[in-house]
Parts: C-alpha cells; sequence; structure tokens
C-alpha cells in the first residue's frame, strides 16, 4: 500500500516500525523509548481493559490506586530482589533547581510500594482475601533496543496483588488469571498462545512460581512473553513482615499472588496479523468494525448523490443499531482510492463500498480486510451480514493464525537441529531434565553456534506431550521430567 515502503517479509522490524505509524497507533516522541499511544490504539487499550477489569471483578478483586514514587529504602528492601533490576529503575533527583534530599525512584512495578501497606492493613484472618488491582503506567530504564508496545521505558499495565491464607487458594487464583491472559490473547486479539510455568531461570526470582502465556511472532520467529501470573509464596510477607492472627490465635504469613498484562498484547497481534497492506485488526478490538464508502460519480444528479448520501447515512445508522462499530467515510476531498487505502493500513475489519449501480440494484459490496474476499449483498442484507462477518473473521483470524503457529513449532529430542530449527524461525519443543545448569548451557550453546540470538525456555506448556519412560533430555542426556517450548524471544 502507499504507506508501507517495506515489506514485512524483507524487513520485519523496518516493516513494524512503519506500520505502526502508517496505521496510526503511535507517533514518535522525543525520549527514546518514550511513545505517544494515538486514540486509533488507546481505543483498542480500552476493549482489553474492559474485559479484564469485569472479569477480575467477578473474582471479587477490587481496584485502587497507588503513588508513582518509592522511596529509595523502601526499593531496596530487599537487596537481592532488585539488584539485577537496578540498572532500569528511574530517579527523581531534584524538584526546580534543589536537590532531594534523598532520591526517589519511579515505580517499575508496585511490591515494594504496596506491600508495606499490606502489613499494615492485615491484621487478622478477617482481612482475607484481600484483592487488589490498578490500572496505571510503570518505568523501566531498559537498555535493549525499543519496540513500539513490546518493549518501551513507559508502558500501561494493570497490577494485580493478592493475599490469601493459604497456597492452595493462590494456586487456584494464579490459573484463573492465567486463564484470563489467554482469553485476552485468543478471544480478543485472536493470537494463540501456550500456557505454561517458567523455569526457575526464567521465573520472576522474587516469587515461588511464574505462570506464562507464550506466542510466537512469525514474521520474526521470536517467541513473547504475553502476561504472567505469579505463586509469591511468603516471600514477600517475610519481607514486609505481612503476617496475621489466624482462627485458631496463632500468627501466620499471608500467601501472595502477582499478576500484569501491559501494552505489549497489543504490538504481539499487530506482528501476527498485519500485511503489506497495513494492520488487520480482530473485529473484537477494532473501533471501526464497518467503514461506509459512498463511490458516486460525476455522472450522478445531485439529488442522486444526495440519495446515496442519506442511504450510506441510513447504512452506518443500521449498522450501529445492530453493535457493529461503523463509520460513513464521504469525505469529498479524498479519492475512493485513497480512502481504501487509508482503511485498509488502520486494519479496518469491513469496507462496505456503495456505488452509483448499487443505488439501482439496492445492493453494495462487503470487502473483508483479512482474506480481501468480496461480497455483493442486498442493502436490507447489510447488517445481518455485517454482525456475521465479525463473528466469522474474527475466528477466521484466529484459526489462521494458531496454524502458522502450529506449523512453526517442531519436535526435537537432541541438539542436532536445534540450531538450523531456530534460523528456520521455529520454537521447538523438546523433552527436558528441568535444570538451571542445562538451560544455561543451551544459551551458551545457541549464543556460540549462531548469530541469531541466544535461545531460552519459554515455558513448561501445561499441555505436556506424552513423555515415554527412559526419555533422554535433549541436551544432558539426563532422564527428562518434562517437554519444554525453547525459542528465541522479545
Ligand atoms: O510481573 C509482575 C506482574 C505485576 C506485578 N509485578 C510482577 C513482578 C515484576 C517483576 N519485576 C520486573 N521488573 C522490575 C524492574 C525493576 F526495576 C524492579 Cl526494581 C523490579 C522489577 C520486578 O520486580
Ligand atoms: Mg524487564
Amino acid at each position: 500500500g502507499l504507506g508501507l515502503s517495506t515489506k514485512r517479509d524483507e524487513d520485519f522490524g523496518a516493516w513494524y516500525s512503519q506500520v505502526v505509524v502508517a496505521g496510526d497507533l503511535i507517533d514518535y516522541y522525543d525520549i527514546s523509548g518514550c511513545y505517544i499511544l494515538k486514540p486509533w490504539a488507546y481505543a483498542q487499550w480500552e476493549y482489553l481493559k474492559e474485559f479484564f477489569d469485569r472479569e477480575i471483578k467477578e473474582l471479587e478483586v477490587e481496584n485502587c490506586y497507588f503513588p508513582m514514587f518509592v522511596s529509595a529504602s523502601r526499593l531496596e528492601a530487599e537487596k537481592d530482589h532488585i539488584e539485577d533490576f537496578a540498572p532500569e529503575v528511574a530517579w527523581v533527583t531534584r524538584s526546580g533547581n534543589t536537590d532531594l534530599e534523598v532520591p526517589i525512584a519511579v515505580r517499575p512495578t508496585s511490591e515494594t510500594v504496596m506491600y508495606p501497606h499490606y502489613a499494615q492493613w492485615i491484621r487478622s484472618h478477617r482481612d482475607l482475601p484481600l484483592r487488589l488491582n490498578q490500572w496505571c503506567n510503570v518505568v523501566r530504564w531498559e537498555f535493549k533496543h525499543p519496540t513500539p508496545f513490546i518493549r518501551s521505558r513507559e508502558f500501561l499495565w494493570q497490577e494485580g496483588h493478592t493475599a490469601y491464607s493459604s497456597k492452595a487458594e493462590c494456586d487456584v487464583e494464579v490459573r484463573q488469571i492465567l486463564e484470563l491472559y489467554r482469553r485476552v490473547y485468543e478471544e480478543y486479539l485472536a493470537v494463540p498462545v501456550v500456557p505454561g510455568k517458567k523455569s526457575e531461570k526464567e521465573k520472576f526470582a522474587g516469587g515461588d512460581y511464574t505462570t506464562t502465556v507464550e506466542a510466537y511472532v512469525p514474521g520474526s520467529g521470536r517467541g513473547v512473553q504475553g502476561a504472567t501470573s505469579h505463586c509469591l509464596g511468603q516471600n514477600f510477607a517475610k519481607m514486609f513482615n505481612i503476617e496475621y492472627e489466624d482462627a485458631k490465635g496463632g500468627r501466620s504469613l499471608v500467601w501472595q499472588n502477582s499478576w500484569g498484562f501491559t501494552t505489549r498484547t497489543l504490538g504481539v497481534m499487530y506482528m501476527v496479523h498485519g500485511d503489506d497492506d497495513g494492520l488487520v485488526l480482530p473485529p473484537k478490538v477494532a473501533p471501526v468494525q464497518a467503514i461506509v464508502i459512498p463511490i458516486p460519480n460525476s455522472k450522478l444528479s445531485d439529488e442522486a448523490k444526495q440519495k446515496m448520501d442519506e442511504i450510506a447515512t441510513g447504512m452506518c445508522k443500521s449498522l450501529k443499531a445492530a453493535g457493529v462499530r461503523s463509520k460513513l467515510d464521504n469525505r469529498d476531498n479524498y479519492t475512493p482510492g485513497w480512502k481504501y487505502n487509508h482503511w485498509e493500513l488502520k486494519g479496518v475489519p469491513m469496507r462496505v463500498e456503495f456505488g452509483a449501480r448499487d443505488l439501482e440494484t439496492g445492493t453494495c459490496v462487503i470487502a473483508r480486510r483479512d482474506t480481501r474476499e468480496k461480497e455483493t449483498v442486498k442493502i436490507e442484507d447489510l447488517t445481518k451480514r455485517c454482525s456475521e462477518l465479525c463473528e466469522q473473521i474474527q475466528k477466521d483470524m484466529f484459526e489462521r493464525a494458531r496454524k502458522i503457529r502450529d506449523e512453526n513449532i517442531v519436535s526435537l529430542t537432541s541438539w542436532d537441529g536445534f540450531i538450523e530449527a531456530l534460523d528456520a524461525k521455529k520454537l521447538i519443543m523438546t523433552p527436558w531434565c528441568n535444570t538451571k545448569d542445562s538451560e544455561e548451557l543451551v544459551k551458551k550453546k545457541s549464543t556460540a553456534e549462531s548469530t541469531g540470538g541466544a535461545a531460552k525456555t519459554l515455558c513448561i506448556p501445561f499441555e505436556q506431550p506424552a513423555l515415554e519412560a527412559g526419555t533422554k533430555c535433549f541436551i544432558t542426556g539426563e532422564p527428562a521430567t518434562c517437554w519444554v517450548l525453547w525459542g528465541r524471544s522479545y
């Protein structure tokens, strides 16, 4: 299309940087790693937020808001918790021309902001469970190459922080939230994900275990962590002395979870579904699902043109009434061709073309953005057809992405072919002994034997293929205890 000068399969990174601007999602900003989320992107974030917020409220989570500033003393409450994160903490050191006595950190995540107050608020078992969530921004001064939505120095997210009196309750909630993240990806973004458990090396070190939903980006062949739901165990309860008087009058530490998803979700969707003509939005998150474009021609009389406009306006009205988000583009300063290209770049799922001939035949044409298929329908059937197509397109986009994802996962039982598979943009399932050393070894070997970047474990899928007795780990030859998914990742 007019907007993109790089083809997706030519240079995926360059294509992506262009498509997020041509699709009117972001504008670049004069501070590296920071981006402006324009309304077309923000509306999509709101659809995800609306779904997730409604669902967590069903789970009796309450929203709140904590300050974005963290004192150094609190942030450094647990040295080893933050030592490897320290380089990415942003600090406020002065106001105006006056240095602050003590620098203040900008929240990179809110455990150290919230948990001193959890310790104050939770005194008795009657104060449990405590289930709080906040929708906010966080700042992490990343040094890896920034990528819009995928890796930025400030991003929007939700962070849930819950406290229970038993590990069993935590284990249940961790998976309830992870299922909501799976639905965000598979039901809203039409992106297939692999739910699983992070390895000891890849998990959140401050927690007990981390669960994740892992997506696959065909254009780069990389895996990408989609969202995380951690069981923190009692680690933070010990760190922040969050203890309570239990029903038997004894003292107990709480058990905690924390979970989050971010605006990265949108970037993953753009990468998975976009094409050489721009974004391709799943209807569930498309701010406009059907764009109506009347195509008057010069031979038409004024009253005929007027008639066309009235009918097109009527189409939008009845589409909206049927719950299809529609918009009329009857601007007279752009040609139909320009408009087709414009709305294709933005990824609008359906275009309704209404031309002079259609005026006589009482028809219009629906053009699908995902498959480019066109069909002519009677105007009185338009609304019903567009509603059906919203569901059909959503389903077809998901199925197509899942087929491509499944075709790009290979199984290997030895190191042979591992590098070739990575270089062929595949993810790799292998039998594994599940040790930190073996994961270090794969990282080292994949760095040494290829230039495309190291491989890491993405997750130990909850859906485990059969593991025959005596199966060996693909890298150490030790007895394998599970199947694990490897890949290069963002
Ligand atoms: O992933 C989530 C879901 C939502 C709530 N938080 C957890 C853990 C966050 C890990 N993490 C992630 N990044 C961090 C960056 C930092 F600079 C510091 Cl000081 C700490 C961290 C850090 O703890
Ligand atoms: Mg990080």
